[in-house]
């Protein structure tokens, strides 16, 4: 079993994450500003909490070149694709709010925390195989859309766009999948299919919550 194996199995799901309304209206520069600014902040808090989680799976990492690569995409993910978000928050004047003050939507606090559990609770390689769709699918996003900019005339879109379809953006993917790749075999593929599974979807309900701006409320 390979990392082909979970992107087969759940090809049906992952293309409509690619396909969204969401992602679609960004890449031709046509998302309405408004849920663009929702998506910024909602996300922001997501990206906070996947570096947390990152920190954790480096601690559970079994070898020193395993620690070495996922500290590295740290790095990237902090100074690339976090700075890029400040840079955009700071540009729309919109503060950054903790948990406690910011509406939240439901999917956000769902998924952050379930990457949390299964990083802290489960092993090492499910940990992997449910944060992986979060830095694989942005990069098949860019892979899908990326013809779409030539038009798009909204700098600030391109902007966000140009994190995913850079080249250190690939890479960091890349070497996220040769971790997991190395954790795959026969006996574990049932258990790590379950957690790419759940994060391809709750990739989706990102979206679709964002897009809807639908905070959570009874
Ligand atoms: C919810 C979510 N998932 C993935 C990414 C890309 N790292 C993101 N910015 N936000």
């Amino acid at each position: 079993m390979q990392f082909k194996d979970l992107v087969s199995e759940n090809k049906k799901d992952w293309l409509k994450v690619v396909k969204h309304p969401f992602v679609d209206e960004i890449y031709r520069g046509k998302l309405a500003e408004e849920t663009f600014k929702f998506y910024l902040i909602q996300d922001h808090y997501y990206l906070n909490q996947s570096m947390r989680n990152m920190a954790i799976l480096i601690s559970k990492a079994e070898n020193l070149k395993q620690k070495q690569q996922l500290i590295d995409i740290l790095n990237i993910e902090a100074n690339v694709e976090f700075a890029k978000y400040q840079e955009l928050l700071e540009y729309y004047s919109l503060e950054v709010k903790s948990a406690e003050e910011m509406k939240m939507t439901y999917s956000n606090i769902a998924y952050s925390n379930y990457l949390l559990a299964v990083s802290s609770q489960a092993g090492f390689a499910e940990g992997m195989a449910a944060l992986i769709p979060c830095y694989w699918i942005y990069l098949k996003m860019a892979e899908y859309h990326h013809h779409k900019l030539k038009e798009n005339d909204n700098q600030i879109y391109q902007d966000w766009a140009t994190v995913f379809k850079s080249s250190d953006y690939k890479e960091l993917v890349e070497n996220m999948v040769e971790i997991l790749e190395k954790e795959i075999e026969t006996k574990n593929f049932k258990k790590l299919n379950y957690h790419f599974k759940n994060s391809i979807k709750f990739e989706y309900q990102f979206f679709s919550d964002v897009y809807q701006r639908k905070i959570w409320e009874i």
